[in-house]
């Protein structure tokens, strides 16, 4: 579903004509496959959010190949990338990255407008999916009227709104109660039996691991374990 080979990223910081460049990711090789939810560990600064915005095409990678739903994505231009993530990919955030000035309704139906779907369409799928994630009584509601918990339903059923094959999610759990925490790891469960949906979960939460199939862990860019804690791993 995932593939990078021999990935390598480094930034260039500082002022044009003096950049130092710093490596910040080091011949990574990382296979993700369908119906896998995988979880990225390390510590801060050790590179997880730089491989995820890799998988997601916000940045590109120094040199090596990437391919997501098998196809190279490595070299797709941004108007390429921005069709491309709206068929496959979905996103979680710790923060929720809804925008204030729209209803729940409105945040949750945004990919929907991107995509062209017509209003009744929207109408239809944005309440039966804020309904799965019993928030449907709010969908009037601004993001400043609502609790963190159900800002992040909200901000889930936007991400899942499209239906996507793949869920990156960076800290997806990093502002929630324990409560909501669990709530949120049974819909990715569920979310990977019943559709299927392949996951990719930052985390620094044991409780987030915990429901991966695999946790690999990333230590000053180098990926330590690629094959994850369980190589005998099932998924049925
Ligand atoms: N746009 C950028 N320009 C320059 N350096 C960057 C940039 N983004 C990240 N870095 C550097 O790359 C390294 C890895 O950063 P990254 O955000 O991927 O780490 P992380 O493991 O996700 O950390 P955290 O757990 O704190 O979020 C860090 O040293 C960071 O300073």
């Amino acid at each position: 579903m995932i593939k990078m080979t021999e990935v390598n990223h480094q930034f260039a910081i500082g002022k044009k004509g003096k950049e130092r460049v710093v490596p910040v990711l080091h011949n990574i090789d990382l296979h993700v496959k369908q119906r896998e939810i995988v979880a990225i560990i390390g510590r801060s600064g050790s590179g997880k959010s730089t491989l995820l915005n890799l998988m997601s095409g916000y940045i590109r990678p120094t040199s090596g190949e990437i391919r997501v739903a098998d196809q190279i994505v490595t070299n797709l231009s941004e108007g390429d990338w921005a069709n491309f993530r709206l068929a496959h990919l979905g996103f979680m955030f710790q923060s929720f990255q809804l925008i204030p000035s729209m209803t729940a309704f409105e945040n949750a139906e945004l990919p929907l407008v991107l995509k062209g779907i017509g209003a009744s369409q929207r109408k239809k799928s944005v309440m039966e999916m804020l309904e799965q994630l019993g928030v449907a009584e709010y969908a009037g509601h601004y993001p400043g009227e609502l609790s963190g918990g159900q800002q992040q339903r909200v901000s889930v059923a936007r991400s899942l709104i499209l239906n996507p094959p793949i869920v990156l999610a960076d800290e997806p759990t990093g502002s929630l109660d324990s409560d909501n925490e669990r709530q949120l790891l049974s819909i990715i469960q569920h979310l990977n039996q019943d559709r299927g949906t392949t996951f990719i979960l930052i985390t620094h939460d044991e409780q987030v691991a915990k429901i991966a199939h695999r946790t690999i862990t990333l230590k000053d860019g180098h990926l330590l374990n690629p094959n994850g804690k369980g190589d005998s791993y099932e998924i049925h």
